[in-house]
């Protein structure tokens, strides 16, 4: 990808994110080329993945380019200006569902082979495993994150108070984690030397050896660790976990991230679904063998692949299945109208955005009658669940959050270059046979860490480069500087990972000037506690985490202080010089495609894209001291600050305003504060009549934009939307484009 000094590039992504975009980036391209910037889009939907990887099977009209590949090498770039929407994070039946979609669409896809035999086929999978799980995000997270709400969106939460329901003392929801045999409990960690080599092995008790990563290049200085999870102590606890759930009367849950570890947490998940239902699955294991059946996919993959059966079998199955239920405790719904169990599909529950809507329902979740109830939520790793016990501890003791006093806690994260467990799917390993694991020097032959593993572990290798380190340091160090607030490194001295990271960051913090500063290093329970007691005195902390808490926290606190995460500014300040912009913290809400396909409404609400657009183009007026820009920042600013205190957000509700209205208000403010404005006499004069046009047509433009709702929508697909439909359903303002089309 060519970079420009005067570009932003500008991602198409999936769902309503995507939606969104056809109707807001013309907005965007116009008033962004009033001050010489082009806004050009990259599309990384998971659609334009899968078709860049076979260019050979397409026309020449179908080919796609590595639009994703291109993108990661502008990021090592320092002119790079990325806007960069949520994505999905495709699960195997999301995948199937895609190809399916492209194919009946002309595209000569091949099927995604399940159990791929030949050369060909796994050639095949090889490139279909590319486009799974979470494959966007690391690549281009060649920097560290600063997520955190800003100021306007946190004033406007005061003062408008999202639902947050009440918690009893006698609630007895909780979290269940394994206490031995995760991947906490044996992980071994160390700083290197110096660059190796390395590669990953298994020296089994019969005596072979099985190279299971021939190669990993690791720099000077950089941390890695070697962890396992036991399958035996895995299901021990499981079976434990459920029974105790059922005797006690609580509904039981899973909650993985089987998107980001894409490797390791579909196993996990597996698992617990087979022991969940074990008599069925031992009963008819065969069956489920020959047929293929892969529950690390989900119970949906057990009811696509029985299908095919005769339906006395079919019945059969589902019969044992149900059996299974009347000894085992209530299980948590994801959609109970559906009849959509937790165990559904692994993409389902995303622990980041599951477990904040729990505890903000007052730590309950529906169940099968459709009533929210206590729950057991189960998440394995003991590593990072214990957070969400200790916020659940203290909100029995000191009741709901109160969103109109309470603290904000932003968010410096650990993130660039594939940084700890998010970035170890490709190092990650379900053991064949019992043996030694070893991380072994490819030159010298010296094993760096070993691990006694059995059949079934769970074994990786993470990564975290020194580099990295020493960035997350300055920028918590920046944050802190800038905001005036104190910063809690959660860091456990207990966890041989992070007891490296300590040392490090203890010892990088001597090379900024820190006089006047508040910073402090606590384990996770501790600083989760003590940014709560701070948070219900309406006082702010930032929080400097590795990658996954990151990951947890920045959907955790934006939920319960915002409402949703939708409203978070989310800067990935490059660390060649570049800046992305994400644009949120959360997902790219599926439910919303359907609410507007069905009733041509949409409820995303695009201010994550409205706030990373400022920053964006502040960042290119800085850099290339364009004062266009500058000014065009300062006064989408303004425009984001009028729209949130005139309530000119999406509503849920379908009739009301919605996403596409939003926008409207968006440009008409946007409009009215640069022609208000006096830094810049060219920009005032162009905007004047279109702040005019737009503000004699409001009702006509609000009537156009509400006419269209109630009824269904075409957008011609899900996957790969027809670029014509979804304009028209995106933009059906005749007036407003009107207006829009003047600025060209
Ligand atoms: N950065 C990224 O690229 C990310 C991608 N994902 C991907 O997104 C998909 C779905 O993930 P999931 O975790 O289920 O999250 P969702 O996209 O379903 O988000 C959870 C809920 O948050 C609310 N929400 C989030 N963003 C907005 C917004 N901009 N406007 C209004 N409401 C919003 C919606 O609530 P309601 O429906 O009640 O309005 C939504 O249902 C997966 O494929 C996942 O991998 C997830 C996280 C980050
Ligand atoms: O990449 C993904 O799958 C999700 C990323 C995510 O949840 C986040 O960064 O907050
Ligand atoms: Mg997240």
């Amino acid at each position: 990808m060519t970079a420009d000094k005067t570009q932003i590039v500008y991602t198409l992504t999936d769902e309503a994110p995507r939606l969104a975009t056809a109707s807001l980036l013309p907005v965007v391209q116009r008033f962004a080329a009033s001050a010489g910037i082009d806004v050009v889009t990259n599309d990384i939907s998971v659609a334009s993945r899968i078709l860049g990887q076979f260019p050979e099977l397409l026309t020449e009209a179908q080919r796609v380019p590595d639009n994703l590949g291109a993108l990661g090498k502008l990021t090592l770039r320092p002119e790079a200006n990325i806007i960069k929407l949520p994505n999905i994070s495709a699960s195997v039946a999301q995948l199937k569902a895609a190809i399916k979609e492209l194919q009946d669409k002309g595209y000569k896809i091949p099927d995604f082979p399940e159990a791929p035999k030949t050369d060909e086929e796994k050639d095949i999978r090889a490139r279909y495993n590319k486009c799974i799980g979470s494959a966007v995000n690391p690549v281009l997270r060649e920097g560290n994150s600063d997520r955190r709400a800003p100021k306007a969106v946190k004033e406007y939460a005061r003062k408008n108070p999202h639902r947050m329901d009440e918690w009893s003392q006698a609630s007895r929801s909780h979290v269940s984690h394994m206490h031995a045999g995760d991947f906490y409990h044996g992980e071994k960690s160390m700083t290197l030397d110096r660059a190796r080599d390395v590669k990953m092995e298994l020296i089994t008790k019969s005596g072979k050896t099985i190279v299971l990563k021939p190669k990993v290049s690791l720099l000077d200085r950089e941390v890695i660790d070697s962890m396992f999870m036991s399958k035996k102590a895995l299901l021990a606890f499981y079976e434990k976990e459920i029974e105790d759930a059922r005797k006690t009367g609580v509904m039981f849950s899973l909650h993985v991230k089987a998107t980001m570890m894409k490797v390791s947490h579909p196993i996990v998940f597996g698992h617990c679904v087979k022991i969940f239902y074990k008599e069925a699955f031992e009963k008819h294991a065969k069956l489920f063998e020959e047929l293929g059946v892969n529950v690390n996919n989900g119970m949906v993959d057990l009811y696509t692949k029985i299908a095919s059966l005769p339906q006395s079998k079919q019945d059969e199955i589902k019969h044992d299945l149900h059996a299974c239920h009347e000894h085992r405790p209530e299980l948590a719904m994801v959609d109970s109208a559906k009849g959509i169990t937790n165990f559904h599909s692994p993409n389902d529950i995303i622990v980041d955005a599951s477990m904040p809507a729990m505890i903000r329902s007052g730590g309950k979740m529906y169940g099968a009658d459709g009533r929210l109830k206590d729950v057991k939520a189960v998440m394995p790793e003991s590593t990072f669940a214990r957070i969400y016990q200790e916020m659940i501890n203290f909100c029995k003791w000191h009741g709901a959050f109160d969103p109109r006093t309470m603290g904000t806690v932003p968010n410096v994260g650990l993130m660039a270059q594939q940084a700890e467990e998010y970035g170890s799917h490709d190092k990650t390993f379900e053991i064949p046979e019992d043996g030694v694991a070893n991380i072994t020097d490819l030159e010298t032959g010296e094993v760096l860490l070993s691990q006694d593993v059995e059949q079934g572990d769970i074994w990786r290798m993470c990564q975290c480069k020194d580099a990295a380190i020493r960035d997350w340091v300055k920028l918590a160090v920046n944050r802190a500087r800038n905001s005036g607030m104190p910063v809690v490194f959660w860091l456990d001295s207990y966890r041989p990972h992070e007891a490296q990271l300590i040392r490090k960051v203890k010892m990088y913090l001597h090379e900024h000037d820190t006089t006047g500063l508040d910073i402090q290093i606590m384990s996770q329970v501790r600083a989760m506690r003590y940014t709560l007691e701070r948070v219900i005195r309406g006082l702010d902390t930032i929080s400097a985490t590795g990658n996954i808490l990151r990951d947890y926290l920045t959907d955790l606190f934006p939920i319960m202080e915002l409402g949703t995460s939708a409203k978070m500014l989310s800067i990935v300040p490059l660390m060649a010089g570049g800046g992305m912009y994400e644009t949120g913290a959360g997902g790219s809400a599926p439910k919303h495609v359907q609410q507007l396909v069905e009733e041509n409404h949409l409820r995303w609400d695009s201010l994550g894209e409205f706030l990373a657009l400022a920053v964006s183009l502040e960042d290119l007026g800085i850099k290339n001291n364009n004062a266009k820009a500058k000014v065009l920042a300062k006064t989408l600013d303004a425009a984001t600050g009028k729209l949130l205190d005139n309530g000119k957000g999406p509503s849920p509700k379908t009739g009301e305003l919605d996403n596409r209205g939003s926008h409207f208000y968006l440009t008409l403010y946007w409009a009215q504060e640069l022609a208000a404005q006096t830094d810049d006499a060219e920009l005032a004069a162009r905007f004047k009549p279109v702040a005019e046009a737009l503000a004699a047509n409001e009702a006509k433009i609000s009537a156009e934009l509400k006419a269209v709702q109630g009824k269904p929508a075409d957008i011609g697909g899900y996957y790969l939307p027809d670029d014509a439909k979804l304009e028209q359903v995106m933009r059906p303002s005749a007036t407003f484009n009107a207006v829009l089309a003047s600025l060209a």
